[in-house]
């Protein structure tokens, strides 16, 4: 969800500044295609007539064999000539792909289109996707086992088991995927970046001077952030309640898309960590251990839903979190981290949160509420709020970026500048 989020903003981006656009986005329709996401399309396709959504083929596979990545990586694997097939009858004047979406390079060449890659994180993480093919020479075992520290172009140090989570295991299929994009990336005619010069001035530096590919020349960077989806109409009982909280007053807790599926010992620990806390409360909960209405109350300590009453309020699976961020009622957000809740906090307050122990979530919930640290926070979130507004205005960085990627395209494919 958290990419096809922002891949329909990107879109919706290009046509509002770009109107002679439309803008059609090749989905995989498989397990992973939960109602969030189905009605997630089916009011984009209601609303903005100019993006539509081309289903591709199902491709049947035994679920029983794959882990919820790995399903990904498969599907992506096996659809490369229904992409084939789509470009050939589509013909786009470019291909825009995620970074999951590495094998789709040899269906656009094939079908003669440009490929841009969009990253759907930040500048930080595409230097990681970089650099990888060196740091796969540099450090000889698997980053889960190490213990040390890596070094990255324009980043801080970062402790080896802090790698992303498809280059821990080098023996994993996905270690092969994540040195695959680093390979796939310098090939493309750009890279697209959810973030704005601003916001991550060092690794963009870092990518844009060449240091993180080794050999080969590093494509055009295009920092077009930050895309962020809007507020939307509609109502959530969660919204009635934040109503009638005090001001910045409530924590929210959400843990993205994917990542926020816990175990019910997880779940226990942040229940446990919020009730120590003694502060209000808003928590979006989503578990792979069960799907079933009822059994809800089961994963949570007992007593637990009545000994919050009053001051905690649980949402289970999906808030609508851009309505929440932006309540007056909400005065921190302790997310996963995922980049769009990143994004999407600097219209409000978070801190990351990393151990799964309700010390730890409690720590985490006084720190951001109470603490000196906390006010530095909020401070610097409002300041970088008004730089991503300022990246999106007019001559603003995000602007720029995008006007130059339209000349690219067009330059490719020989278009002159009314096409
Ligand atoms: O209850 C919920 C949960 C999520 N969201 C929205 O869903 C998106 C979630 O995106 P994100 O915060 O990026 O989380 P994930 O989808 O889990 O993130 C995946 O995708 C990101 C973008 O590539 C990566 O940065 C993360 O590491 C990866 O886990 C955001 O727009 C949220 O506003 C809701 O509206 N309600």
């Amino acid at each position: 969800m958290g990419h096809l989020i922002s891949m329909v903003e990107l879109g919706k981006f290009i046509i509002k500044h770009h109107p002679s656009y439309s803008i059609t986005v090749l989905t995989l329709t498989n397990s992973f295609t939960t109602g969030p996401i189905t009605s997630y399309i089916r009011t984009i396709s209601a609303t903005i007539p100019a993006i539509t959504f081309h289903h591709l083929p199902k491709i049947p596979l035994d679920l029983q064999m794959y882990d919820s990545t790995a399903v990904i990586f498969e599907l992506i694997r096996r659809s490369v000539q229904n992409v084939e097939d789509a470009l050939r009858s589509i013909s786009p004047t470019a291909l825009i792909i995620d970074f999951f979406c590495s094998p789709a390079m040899s269906s656009a060449a094939n079908a003669n289109v440009p490929v841009y890659y969009f990253i759907t994180s930040g500048a930080c993480c595409l230097v990681t996707m970089l650099y990888f093919q060196t740091l796969d020479q540099d450090y000889l075992g698997s980053f889960k086992d190490m213990n040390r520290l890596v070094y990255l172009p324009g980043l801080p140090p970062i402790p080896s088991s802090d790698m992303p989570e498809l280059a821990l295991d080098r023996n994993s299929t996905y270690y092969s995927a994540f040195l695959e994009l680093s390979q796939y990336l310098p090939k493309s005619a750009g890279i697209i970046v959810n973030t704005f010069d601003s916001l991550e001035p060092k690794p963009i530096k870092a990518i844009r001077d060449g240091v993180c590919v080794e050999d080969q020349h590093t494509p055009p960077l295009y920092c077009v952030g930050p895309l962020l989806a809007d507020a939307g109409d509609g109502s959530h009982e969660c919204l009635n309640w934040l109503d009638s909280q005090p001001k910045r007053s409530v924590v929210y807790l959400c843990f993205g898309s994917e990542a926020g599926m816990f175990s019910s010992d997880q779940l226990w620990e942040i229940a446990k960590g919020l009730e120590m806390s003694g502060h209000r409360f808003l928590w979006v909960i989503r578990s792979r251990s069960t799907m079933r209405e009822d059994d809800w109350d089961l994963l949570l300590p007992d007593g637990f839903l009545d000994r919050t009453k009053g001051r905690g309020f649980v949402v289970k699976m999906w808030a609508p979190q851009v309505k929440v961020l932006s309540h007056k009622s909400v005065g921190g957000f302790v997310t996963h981290c995922g980049w769009n809740s990143v994004l999407e906090a600097t219209r409000a307050v978070a801190l990351p949160m990393d151990v799964l122990e309700a010390a730890e979530v409690e720590k985490c919930v006084r720190q951001l509420m109470d603490s000196a640290e906390g006010k530095m926070v909020r401070r610097v979130v409002e300041a970088k709020r008004v730089d991503a507004a300022r990246a999106l205005s007019d001559n603003g960085s995000s602007r720029v970026a995008l006007a130059a990627l339209v000349r690219s395209w067009r330059k490719d494919r020989g278009l002159s500048s009314h096409q």
